[in-house]
């Protein structure tokens, strides 16, 4: 047919011949790229390590070591631990089907766009001037800082995840950590009572002075930190402790064991020790950026002092009021499930004061 076309036009052959060499190119630009990243970068990480001594399950196409980690994962589901025991760190995160993530995605996305919508029509009649005002009056605008409706719907679902469901948990453990040591919970309603008395709501002066709870929070992260693990992307060759790194290699900070390191934090590293933090949280460790709960660094979290006010103010209501000790119920089994959760949930037996 490009041949006739040829005879008749006399522009169809390298139009044709055009379309062709593209095609190969595109092509061929994808098979590279596809082969890099499956074969050549993983195989080419894998023999850096492995020359410097340090190897681990040999790489498969694909899948890479997800068969391990998903086998490993299944064993320490079903293990559950001594209330008194803190070694979470041998459990690990469920898996989920992509179906379900894409229909929760859709769903969270709704809700989002709902109330993004609902305070667009307030913004036009003057509304709040709060976050998502600053980046709706952001997708108003033009140039390289205009965000994009996705990108708000993004920066939306990393707050609210990270601001609420982090708080939760902290929350939560420290209920259980109290629950479970009942001369420190009353060593911090004594604080409580002293620093917060009355039934108004604890102000940031009266906060300000606990500072047993302050340490009774920090011990809670280090010992069941919301972020267990955090996941860092190796953008040039680069050199830790020793061992060189190339780039391209995905690395996991693992919080949850640097927080019970006894070179680090002593010999009483897997005990609740919340005095361990009373000259300050850089004079807790060896070294003074030990406590990794909030990370460190220009990416360490931004909502870091909020959510100690947050923590500090529940437990100073939840003390001046309730003596609470963890129901027999309850299973020492923490998960680690994006955040570090009670996998059957934190049952407790709360008395109302006086
Ligand atoms: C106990 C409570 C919290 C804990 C343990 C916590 C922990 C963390 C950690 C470890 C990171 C760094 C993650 C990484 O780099 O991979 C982070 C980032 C972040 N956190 Fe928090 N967080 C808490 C509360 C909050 C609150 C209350 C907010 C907001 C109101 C918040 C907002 C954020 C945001 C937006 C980031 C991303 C910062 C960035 O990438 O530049 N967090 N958080």
């Amino acid at each position: 047919m490009a041949i006739m076309a040829s005879a008749s036009t006399g522009q169809a052959v390298p139009v044709a011949v055009a379309v062709a060499v593209a095609a190969v190119v595109v092509v061929s630009t994808w098979l590279w790229k596809t082969v890099a990243r499956l074969v050549w970068r993983p195989y080419v990480v894998a023999a850096a390590f492995r020359k410097q001594g340090i190897t681990g399950p040999a790489y498969r196409l694909y899948v890479g070591s997800d068969g391990e980690a998903n086998a490993m994962r299944a064993a320490g589901r079903g293990e559950t631990l001594d209330a008194r025991c803190h070694d979470i760190v041998p459990r690990f995160i469920p898996t989920k089907t992509n179906v379900r993530r894409w229909e929760l995605e859709k769903k969270v996305r709704g809700t989002l766009m709902a109330m993004i919508r609902e305070r667009q029509a307030d913004a036009k009649e003057g509304g709040a001037r709060d976050l998502l005002g600053l980046m709706l009056e952001a997708n108003d605008g033009g140039g390289a800082t205009r965000l994009t409706m996705d990108e708000i719907v993004d920066e939306c679902k990393t707050f609210f995840f990270a601001g609420h469901e982090s708080t939760a948990h902290l929350l939560t453990w420290s209920i259980f950590l109290l629950g479970t040591k009942p001369q420190w919970q009353d060593r911090l309603r004594d604080e409580v009572l002293r620093e917060c008395a009355g039934d108004s709501l604890p102000d940031a002066d009266s906060l300000s002075k606990l500072k047993l709870m302050t340490m009774v929070i920090y011990e809670t992260l280090r010992l069941y930190g919301a972020v267990s693990q955090m996941a860092r992307m190796v953008t040039a060759d680069t050199e830790l402790a020793g061992v060189r790194i190339p780039k391209g290699t995905m690395t996991l900070i693992p919080v949850a064991i640097l927080h019970r390191e006894v070179e680090v934090w002593g010999e009483d590293a897997g005990e609740f020790n919340p005095l361990r933090f009373r000259d300050g949280v850089n004079k807790a460790a060896a070294h003074a950026g030990a406590l990794l709960a909030f990370s460190l660094g220009q990416r360490s979290c931004i909502g870091q002092d909020f959510a100690m006010l947050e923590a500090k103010a529940t437990l100073a209501m939840i003390l001046r009021r309730f003596t609470f000790e963890v129901s027999p119920e309850y299973v020492h089994a923490p998960l680690d499930f994006i955040t570090l959760q009670p996998q059957c949930g934190l049952p407790v037996v709360l008395k109302l004061l006086n």
